[in-house]
């Protein structure tokens, strides 16, 4: 099969971090888990991958890509209008725009509050809008970074079911998080970073059950 999203060489320096990953690929209806602590380069990897952070080596090879960030910013509009504010810049119809970002917001749970202004959602609404804007743009691949960080028990299911279904859908979906359940329950790989080092690379069940790198065996236990 081949990949949707194909990374080789990136090595990146800002300050005293460096980042080096020699090869990166996520397949068709893959979920694959970044974990790694804090610090480890979880955020400059997604970013490197998104396009949005310069390249200083390497290369990066794909269709579309889709970032979202830890707290996506919201347009001071409604709900709606932030929905369908990628397919207007895409020069999608407003009418058609509408349409569509309405039937997203549907599937997201938001359809009642449309009309409302974007910045009165909560925290768990907030992150459900920004995933459905940047679902309407039919990405390829999906880059998220922690979406469900400050999320409520609900909330974060209704994400990883959207995230579920994403992958259904034949897209690629890579996750940076810190919750090692949620990266058991959604993972199909995981790819372990630690102080800018891809240590480990493994099936999802390989790795929780038995990880490879003292390293990543001291993150699951906490030690690190
Ligand atoms: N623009 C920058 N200037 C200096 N240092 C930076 C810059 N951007 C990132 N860093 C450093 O690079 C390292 C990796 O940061 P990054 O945000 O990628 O880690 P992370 O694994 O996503 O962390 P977290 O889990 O806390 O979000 C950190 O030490 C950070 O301070």
């Amino acid at each position: 099969m081949r990949p949707l999203l194909e990374a080789e060489g990136l090595r990146h320096r800002v300050g005293g971090f460096g980042l080096e990953v020699a090869r990166f690929q996520v397949f068709p209806g893959e979920i694959l888990a970044v974990l790694g602590p804090s610090g480890s380069g979880k955020t400059t990897l997604l970013r490197l991958l998104s396009g949005l952070l310069p390249l200083q080596a390497g290369r990066v090879e794909g269709g579309l890509r889709a970032y979202l960030p830890q707290n996506p910013p919201l347009l001071r509009r409604s709900v709606l209008e932030n929905a369908a504010f990628g397919l207007y810049l895409k020069g999608v119809p407003r009418k058609e725009a509408r349409k569509r970002a309405e039937a997203l917001l549907s599937r997201v749970g938001l359809k009642d509050k449309a009309r409302q202004p974007a910045h009165l959602l909560s925290g768990g609404e907030a992150v459900r809008l920004a995933l459905a804007r940047t679902l309407l743009v039919e990405p390829e691949v999906l880059l998220l970074d922690e979406p469900t960080a400050s999320l409520d028990p609900g909330n974060t299911a209704q994400i990883e079911a959207l995230l579920r279904e994403a992958a259904g859908e034949g897209r690629g979906v890579v996750l940076a998080t810190h919750d090692l359940f949620q990266a058991r329950r959604l993972a199909h790989r995981v790819l372990f970073l630690y102080l800018g080092e891809a240590v480990e690379e493994a099936p999802a069940e390989r790795f929780f059950q038995a990880p490879k790198d003292p390293r990543s065996r001291a993150f699951l236990e906490g030690r690190l």
